[in-house]
C-alpha cells in the first residue's frame, strides 16, 4: 500500500544516502594509522569532517530541502549534524565490518581522550541500533527523518519542515510494517532512537566544550556546524 509518489520519495532518499559515503581512502585509514590518543582524535577528526561533507550532499538530495528558507536549511543541518553521525557511525557498528574493523572505531573513540562519562550511554546507543538490524532503506530515511526534524534552535518555519518530515514518517511506518511484519512495535521503537541521539547530541556539547579545554583542534567546518571556536 506505498503509493507511486511514496515510493519515489523512498527511492530518492536511498540513493542519496548510497551516492554519498565516506570516500574509502579516509575509512580505511582507521585501520592504518598508530594508536596513540592524539592519532586516534586527528583520525577522528578527519572522519567527522568528512562525514559532515557527505552528510551535506546527502541532506540536499531530500526531496523538497532545498526549496526551503536559505536559513532554515543551515539551522537543520547544524542542529541535526551529530545525530546524524550518530546514526551513520552506528551503522559501520552494526555492519558485519571485515574482521577488526569494527571494534577499530571503537578503540580510537575510548583512546581519544573523550570523557569516560560518555562512553557509556554513546556504546549503548551503538548496541541498541545494532540490534534493531535496520535495512538501508530505513537507515537512509530515518537520518533524513532527523535532518527534518522541525524544533531545532532557530529554525523560523515549523511547518515547512514539518510537511516534508511527515511524508517520510508516513513512509518509514509503511516500510516498518513490510520488513518487520512480526514486531508489531518495531516502528515506534525506531522513534525511540530519535530521543536518545537528542540526549547523546546534549552529551556531545559538553564533550565539545572538554575537548576544548585540553585545547584539541578541530577542522574550520566542525568549528562552523558545531559552533566552536
Ligand atoms: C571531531 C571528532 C573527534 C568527533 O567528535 N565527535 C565525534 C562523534 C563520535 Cl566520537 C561519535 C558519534 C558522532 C560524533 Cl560527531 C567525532 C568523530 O565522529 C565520527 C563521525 C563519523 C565516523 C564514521 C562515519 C562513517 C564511516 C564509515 C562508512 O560509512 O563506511 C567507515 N568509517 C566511518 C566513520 C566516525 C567518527
Amino acid at each position: 500500500e506505498i503509493t507511486k509518489e511514496q515510493r519515489a520519495l523512498m527511492k530518492a532518499i536511498v540513493d542519496a544516502y548510497n551516492r554519498h559515503q565516506i570516500p574509502q581512502d579516509v575509512a580505511k585509514k582507521l585501520l592504518q594509522e598508530q594508536y596513540s590518543p592524539e592519532e586516534n582524535f586527528l583520525l577522528l577528526t578527519e572522519m567527522a569532517t568528512s562525514q559532515v561533507q557527505v552528510l551535506v550532499e546527502f541532506t540536499k538530495n531530500i526531496p523538497g530541502f532545498v526549496s526551503l528558507d536559505r536559513e532554515d536549511q543551515i539551522a537543520l543541518l547544524k542542529g541535526s549534524a551529530v545525530e546524524a553521525m550518530f546514526l551513520r557511525s552506528a551503522q559501520v557498528f552494526s555492519r558485519k565490518m571485515p574482521s577488526g574493523h569494527t571494534d577499530v572505531l571503537e578503540e580510537r573513540i575510548r583512546k581519544s581522550g573523550m570523557p569516560e562519562e560518555f562512553m557509556t550511554p554513546m556504546f549503548n546507543f551503538y548496541k541498541s541500533i545494532g540490534e534493531l538490524h535496520m535495512v538501508q532503506e530505513e537507515q537512509a530515511i530515518l537520518t533524513a527523518i532527523t535532518i527534518l526534524t522541525p524544533d531545532r534552535p532557530y529554525v523560523k518555519d515549523h511547518q515547512a519542515v514539518e510537511r516534508l518530515q511527515e511524508s517520510m514518517l508516513v513512509v518509514l511506518r509503511k516500510l516498518c510494517v513490510l520488513q518487520h511484519p512480526q514486531e508489531l512495535q518495531y516502528f515506534a521503537r525506531l522513534l525511540g532512537r530519535l530521543t536518545e541521539l537528542r540526549t547523546l547530541s546534549h552529551y556531545h556539547a559538553e564533550m565539545l566544550t572538554s575537548w576544548r579545554m585540553n585545547d584539541h583542534k578541530f577542522t574550520p567546518l566542525l568549528c562552523e556546524i558545531w559552533d566552536v571556536q
